[in-house]
Formats: C-alpha cells, sequence, structure tokens
C-alpha cells in the first residue's frame, strides 16, 4: 500500500487513537457495518483531503469497509496527526501527509492522492477539488463528483458553478442539519478553547474575549467563552447576525474598537483582513490572537509583520510580535485554524465528527447511486434525518411521532379559533 508519512512507528499509538474515538462514533460504527456487508463502493476509488487526525482515518475505514480503495491527504499544513496518519497506512489506506508540509509539499501531497484516479473526491476547503480543474483536467472524465466538508469550500464551489466552471456534482455536506447545526457550532466552540486553552495554559475567565463573525461557529465559540467566564463582545458586518449576538446577550462593536478591550481575539468569519492594519496599532497589550475559520488570512499576517520591531516564536504555536511601543501582540498556530493547527489541536470531538462524516459517508452513497448534474447540492432530508435519528438511538433518547389527527392539524387551514 502506497504510503508518505512522517513516521511509519508512530501506528501502534495512532492505532490507540483510532480504537478510542470508535467508541464514541457509533453512528459511523453503524454505517461500517451497513457498509461491510452490502460493499457499496466495491471497486470505487475515493480520495480524501480532509484534517488527518483519529476520526478522519475511521472515515477512511468506513470507506475501505465499502469495498472502496482509499487514498488520503490533508487540507491544512499543520493539522495533520502523524501518528494517525502512519496507523491509516498500516491499516490499509494510501496516506500521504505529514504535519509541518510546505506549501509544496501540501499541493505535491494532494497530487499523489490524485495520482489513485478517484472515482470520488471528499474535499474540505475545496483546495483538491480546483486542483483537479485548474492542473489534472485529464482525470475529469472518471470523476462521478465530490463531497465538500465546510462553509468556505461550499462558497468557492457555488462561485465556480455560478461561473459554469464546475464539471461535477458536489455534495455540499457542511449544509446538512446534522453537520454545520453540530460541528460548526458546539464543535468549533469547544475545539477552539481546547486548543486555545492547551496551547498557551491560560485562564479564561475574567477575560475580554473578542468573537469576530457571529456565524455558526462564532457562535458556537462566544457560547462557550461565555461558559468560561469570559467578557465576550462579538464583532460583525451582517446586521441581523449582530442583532442576534446583542440579543444574546453579548456586547457587539466594530473591530477597531473591540481589539482595544479584547485579552483574546478569535476570527470565524471565512473571509479575509478581517483584523489587519490599524487594528494592530490599537490593539491591547498581551492580546493573543486566534483563527478558528479558514487558511491563514482572516488575521493579516503580513500587516503584523510589517508594523512590528521584532517577531520570534516564544514556544510551540506562540508567536509573539513586538510593536514599536513595546506591546506584545501573540498569535497562535500561525493564523491556521486553532483547532486544528496547533500541536495541541485535537479537533471537534469525536461524538461531533461522528454525524458530519456518517453525512460524508452517506453523501458519498448518495452520489454514486444518484450520479447527479454537475452543481451543488443540499443531501436529501432523508439522509440528514436518518443521521439524526440514529444519533438520537446511539444516546438511548426515544422522541414522539405525529399522530394521524396531529398531521391532519397540521396540513389544515380551515381550523382557528
Ligand atoms: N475551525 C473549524 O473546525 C471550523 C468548523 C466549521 C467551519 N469552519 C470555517 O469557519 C468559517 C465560518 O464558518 P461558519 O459556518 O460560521 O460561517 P457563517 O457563514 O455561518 O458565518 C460567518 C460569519 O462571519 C461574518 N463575517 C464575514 N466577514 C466579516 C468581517 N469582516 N467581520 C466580522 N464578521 C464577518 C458573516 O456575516 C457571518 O455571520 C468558515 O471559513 C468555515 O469554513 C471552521
Ligand atoms: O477533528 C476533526 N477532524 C476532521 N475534520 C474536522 C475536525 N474538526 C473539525 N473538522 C472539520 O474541519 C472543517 C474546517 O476545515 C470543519 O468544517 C469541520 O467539519
Ligand atoms: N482546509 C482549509 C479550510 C478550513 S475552513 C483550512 O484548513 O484552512
Amino acid at each position: 500500500m502506497p504510503y508518505n508519512v512522517k513516521d511509519i512507528s508512530l501506528a501502534p499509538q495512532g492505532k490507540k487513537k483510532i480504537q478510542w474515538v470508535q467508541e464514541h462514533m457509533p453512528v459511523l460504527e453503524r454505517i461500517k457495518r451497513d457498509f461491510s456487508e452490502e460493499k457499496p463502493f466495491e471497486g470505487i476509488t475515493v480520495a480524501s483531503c480532509l484534517h488527518i487526525e483519529p476520526k478522519t482515518i475511521n472515515l477512511g475505514l468506513t470507506l475501505l469497509a465499502g469495498g472502496a480503495e482509499v487514498a488520503m491527504t490533508g487540507c491544512n499544513p499543520l493539522s495533520t496527526q502523524d501518528d494517525a496518519a502512519a496507523a491509516g497506512a498500516k491499516m490499509g489506506l494510501n496516506m500521504y501527509g505529514w504535519r509541518g508540509e510546505t506549501n509544496e509539499e501540501y499541493y505535491e501531497n494532494i497530487h499523489r492522492v490524485l495520482d489513485h484516479e478517484p472515482d470520488i473526491l471528499i474535499d474540505d476547503g475545496a483546495d483538491m477539488i480546483f486542483l483537479v480543474h485548474r492542473e489534472r483536467r485529464e482525470l475529469l472524465d472518471g470523476i462521478i463528483g465530490a463531497c465538500e466538508e465546510t462553509t468556505t469550500g461550499i462558497h468557492r464551489l457555488k462561485a465556480m458553478a455560478a461561473d459554469g466552471a464546475l464539471e461535477f456534482p458536489v455534495m455540499a455536506v457542511n449544509d446538512a442539519y446534522t453537520k454545520y447545526l453540530f460541528d460548526n457550532r458546539y464543535g468549533t466552540g469547544q475545539s477552539t478553547f481546547d486548543s486555545i486553552m492547551g496551547t498557551t495554559n491560560m485562564l479564561i475567565a475574567g477575560k475580554t474575549v473578542v468573537v469576530c463573525g457571529y456565524g455558526w461557529c462564532g457562535r458556537g465559540i462566544a457560547l462557550r467563552a461565555q461558559g468560561l467566564g469570559a467578557n465576550v463582545i462579538v464583532t460583525e458586518v451582517n446586521p441581523i447576525r449582530a442583532l442576534e449576538a446583542r440579543m444574546d446577550g453579548f456586547r457587539v462593536m466594530k473591530v477597531s474598537e473591540a481589539v482595544k478591550h479584547a485579552d483574546i481575539l478569535v476570527t470565524a468569519t471565512g473571509n479575509t483582513d478581517v483584523v489587519a492594519g490599524d487594528d494592530f496599532m490599537n490593539m491591547k497589550d498581551g492580546c493573543v490572537m486566534a483563527n478558528a475559520g479558514h487558511f491563514n488570512v482572516e488575521i493579516n499576517r503580513k500587516d503584523l509583520e510589517r508594523l512590528s520591531e521584532e517577531k520570534r516564536l516564544v514556544k510551540e504555536d506562540i508567536e509573539v510580535f513586538i510593536m514599536p511601543d513595546g506591546r506584545k501582540l501573540y498569535l497562535l498556530a500561525e493564523g491556521r485554524l486553532v483547532n486544528l493547527a496547533s500541536e495541541r489541536g485535537q479537533g471537534h470531538p469525536a461524538e461531533i465528527m461522528d454525524m458530519s462524516f456518517a453525512m460524508q459517508a452517506l453523501s458519498a452513497r448518495h452520489l454514486l447511486s444518484e450520479k447527479p448534474e454537475p452543481g451543488v447540492y443540499r443531501a436529501p432530508d432523508e439522509i440528514d434525518m436518518r443521521v439524526a435519528e440514529m444519533k438520537l438511538e446511539a444516546m438511548g433518547i426515544q422522541i414522539d411521532e405525529l399522530t394521524e389527527k396531529q398531521i391532519r392539524y397540521l396540513e389544515n387551514w380551515e381550523e382557528g379559533t
């Protein structure tokens, strides 16, 4: 089985981590059992570009159990867990990736995965899908379609589809209820603080935490910051989301004002230059900045380098920028998504990725059976509801069913006071 990982001898340690998460991913385990009987992916090659860590390996093993050949690489140069990658290679997956890739190595590894001539792609951020369209067009004919994991990837793919440039169907896995309502909100909320606290060993209680963006991720981050005892300020560009943040109990202000108060600042917008230029000149001394959104552009690192007098690594994943007036500003994990890119970042909890990856597995199977036209599609509600039902069942929770009378009542427009 071809692979290129940092250190294959880390496999036993990675395997233990995979076994641990499997115990907390009951929905994916159930799908794995079904797939191993039905073999829906027999003869199919799946290529993934996802954060490589134990839960993702478990998705790979689920597809493998379904008969697929699986080739995996990372979707971020810093997020790969080397022991999990090594274990994946030993467990029958074609693994390419390591933590700390250069930009060149990152794209090189996507090429190696594509060399397996995949029928189905699973992407996070759409880098692999773009590469196929730009540089590996010879593969387009063989590709049945792709599944996309995250908000930013879907924005990019919709823009591509609007320009008539998207040449195969893509399932917008992020847009499933069982994905964004839980993964983006509770997953990012918890894993962002897990990583910030693990990296800095700092107290959150009593601090002012500024959250830029009050989308699904921002809501989760603000909620958890509040729960940890922080004073939370939200910045937004969307008036409705800003109002929601205010009525959820948070202060709302412009980022240029918020930076003056921030002890900790977290971006989660999917946008560029959210904190930039003069913001660094007005920022409070000692502010710790982290990005939980995408790529490394939300906090403008180039501005930070240009405006500071000195930059050095304090310890793994903490850089300090010393400003001309002596203020120290800290940036975590090079401004890449902190919950995965920092060494301490474990990503979302297993129980959360259980649903996200169940949606991935079932969306890939849906692509195979339906073979839709090129475009960006939400997964059918039946799949979404099925994942929620399986999750409730696994949690031992029962809910009521509508009676015939209630269904008739809800469908009736004549009955009133
Ligand atoms: N770290 C993770 O594990 C993780 C998990 C899920 C999603 N994501 C990524 O996080 C980002 C946000 O995802 P989401 O699902 O919350 O998206 P979303 O669209 O629900 O929310 C983004 C919010 O940011 C706001 N915004 C945009 N530009 C802004 C600016 N300059 N200042 C302040 N607010 C601004 C928007 O108005 C919107 O309310 C995306 O890039 C997504 O891919 C990361
Ligand atoms: O632990 C994890 N393993 C794999 N993917 C993850 C994990 N945590 C979050 N994400 C995924 O990363 C995307 C943003 O790049 C998010 O959409 C989320 O689903
Ligand atoms: N794969 C990209 C998209 C995250 S939303 C990244 O890691 O930054």
